[in-house]
């Protein structure tokens, strides 16, 4: 964002009109979601964030409001554009040891936001946590303060906000949990920087949202047939560890893939044959496993590791997914099996001239990462650099799921509601991911597709849902799709 600023400095708009165009934008949202709240009391810190906060005072005050402003630090002290915004508010200011919850009816959090530089301790973290125990409700400026920005993370005291107002664009930690809890409502607003401004910053990360892939997003054709919409083959578990593969290859069937095949032993397949209809069923025997099946049919996706263990004949089966290429979709044992080895499952991925979509959960990613990640990396640093050091596009699941690809896009999600967190859940995406790279969407549209359309598909089947409604669910979230942007 200091990018973005100094090239809207260059492109002819002022720090001083985006300042001013930010706190409009915060006394504005204050004055209309808080349309009975008289007595305002903004916390105003030394920067920049600060800056916008004054100027949200003289806002509200001119609006009709009581406002108070208390500012962490001296006045004398404050430079720049916040300087000049704080010479335009005439009353006074108090100190933060004075400020006046009590008589408050809306705080506004303009402590710290882009410029947090370490965690808050002294009189700010009191400040936060005076704030936090006021219970009054909290419009926080740009980030709640305390919160980093570009991680979701929070290293000391942090305020709880309602709502954030953030400007231009959502920041990386207004979606990456514990971020997100901690913003609140999150309104972007803009601020009147040029057209072109926002090109100077390299954006890595996107919102998971259609407009991201679905001009991408596979349509039947008129004179298609089944095997041009694509033929997944998923590797079925044993026996006892049928119901996960099940799950995925249903899922893939529903995403559109025009057929599907588990293959595995034939006591596993005895299982499937009660449950699946449309799903195919291909017996593989121990020691060939899966190989003549890929090559003779040419199936261009494969799906492996729900349910599939990691004794040595697993090892085997997954080896030759590699060496016969085309697309696959790794989740759930693959990780154990690499368990520590990530060099290695690029090296068998890179040799098989695979294109890759790994989905690992918080708990397999660390499994399969071992030491290499830096302890205070962000979700999405740790899957960009995964994907990146892999070759693979990384699917990192959770509330915050960030599909990361080798050449560094990343998209992040936001839709997915708390009970999606059930048993056979990854599986299903696994399965809806296989679906769509089996039609020939890219790795990245596809993994990031395959997120939205889960978490919708959850939303669909409502609370109380089990994994295996979701593949069902999938049908009214396509036909919205169809219908158009949401
Ligand atoms: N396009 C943009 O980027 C715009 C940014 N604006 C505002 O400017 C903000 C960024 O301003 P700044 O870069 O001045 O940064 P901040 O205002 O977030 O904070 C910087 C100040 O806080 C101090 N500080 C940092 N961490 C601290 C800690 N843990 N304890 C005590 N002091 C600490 C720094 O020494 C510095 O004085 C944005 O968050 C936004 O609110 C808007 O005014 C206009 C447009
Ligand atoms: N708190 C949460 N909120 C929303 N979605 C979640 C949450 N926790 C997990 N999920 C999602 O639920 C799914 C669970 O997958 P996974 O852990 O692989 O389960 P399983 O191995 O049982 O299939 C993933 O898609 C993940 O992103
Ligand atoms: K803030």
């Amino acid at each position: 964002m200091a990018k973005v600023d100094a090239a809207a400095v260059t492109l002819g708009v002022s720090g001083e009109t985006l300042m001013e165009n930010a706190g409009a934008a915060v006394a504005d949202i204050a004055a209309r979601r808080w349309r009975d709240a008289r007595r305002v009391l903004v916390l105003a810190g030394p920067g920049n964030n600060g800056g916008d906060g004054f100027v949200a005072a003289r806002r509200l005050l001119a609006a009709g409001h009581e406002v108070r402003v208390a500012l962490l630090g001296e006045r004398a002290a404050l430079k720049g554009d916040a300087a000049g915004a704080a010479a335009r508010w005439d009353d006074g200011v108090v100190e933060p040891s004075d400020a006046p919850f009590d008589w408050a009816e809306l705080v506004i959090d303009a402590l710290f936001g882009a410029g947090l530089s370490r965690p808050l301790d002294g009189p700010a973290a009191a400040l936060v946590m005076a704030a936090n125990a006021s219970g009054k409700p909290i419009l926080a400026v740009d980030v709640p303060s305390g919160l980093d920005g570009a991680s979701g993370r929070a290293v000391g005291p942090c305020v709880e906000a309602d709502v954030t107002v953030t400007f231009i664009r959502r920041k990386p930690g207004h979606l990456l949990l514990p971020g997100r809890t901690l913003c609140g409502e999150v309104v972007v607003a803009d601020i009147g920087q040029p057209d072109g401004a926002l090109s100077a910053a390299k954006v890595a990360a996107r919102l998971n949202r259609p407009e991201l892939w679905r001009a991408a997003f596979p349509e039947p054709r008129i004179d298609g047939h089944k095997y041009s919409r694509g033929h997944v083959a998923v590797w079925s578990g044993p026996l006892l560890a049928t119901g996960a593969s099940r799950l995925a290859a249903t899922a893939a069937l529903r995403a559109g893939a025009g057929a599907v095949t588990l293959v595995g032993p034939r006591p596993a397949l005895k299982i499937h044959a009660a449950h699946v209809t449309a799903v195919m069923l291909r017996e593989a025997d121990q020691k060939a496993g899966w190989a003549p099946f890929l090559a003779d049919r040419r199936i261009g996706t494969w799906l492996f590791g729900p349910g599939a263990g990691t004794d040595e004949e697993a090892c085997g089966i997954l080896d030759q997914g590699f060496s016969a290429g085309g697309r696959a979709v790794l989740d759930a044992d693959v990780f154990t099996i690499f368990g520590g080895r990530p060099e290695e499952l690029g090296a068998a991925i890179e040799d098989g001239g695979c294109e890759a979509v790994l989905t690992p959960h918080e708990g397999e990613f660390a499994r399969l990462m071992g030491e290499r990640m830096r302890p205070d990396a962000s979700k999405l640093e740790r899957a960009l650099a995964a994907s990146a050091l892999i070759g693979a596009t990384v699917v990192l699941k959770g509330p915050d799921t960030v599909v990361a690809t080798p050449d560094g896009c990343a998209s992040i999600a936001d839709n997915a509601p708390a009970f999606l967190a059930t048993a056979g859940a990854g599986d299903v995406l696994a399965g809806i991911c296989a679906g769509l790279l089996a039609q020939g969407m890219p790795a990245f549209e596809a993994a990031s597709a395959a997120v939205w359309l889960h978490g919708e598909a959850a939303r669909e089947a409502g609370r109380g849902m089990i994994a295996d409604d979701l593949p069902l669910a999938l049908r009214s979230v396509l036909g919205r799709l169809d219908d158009g942007p949401s």
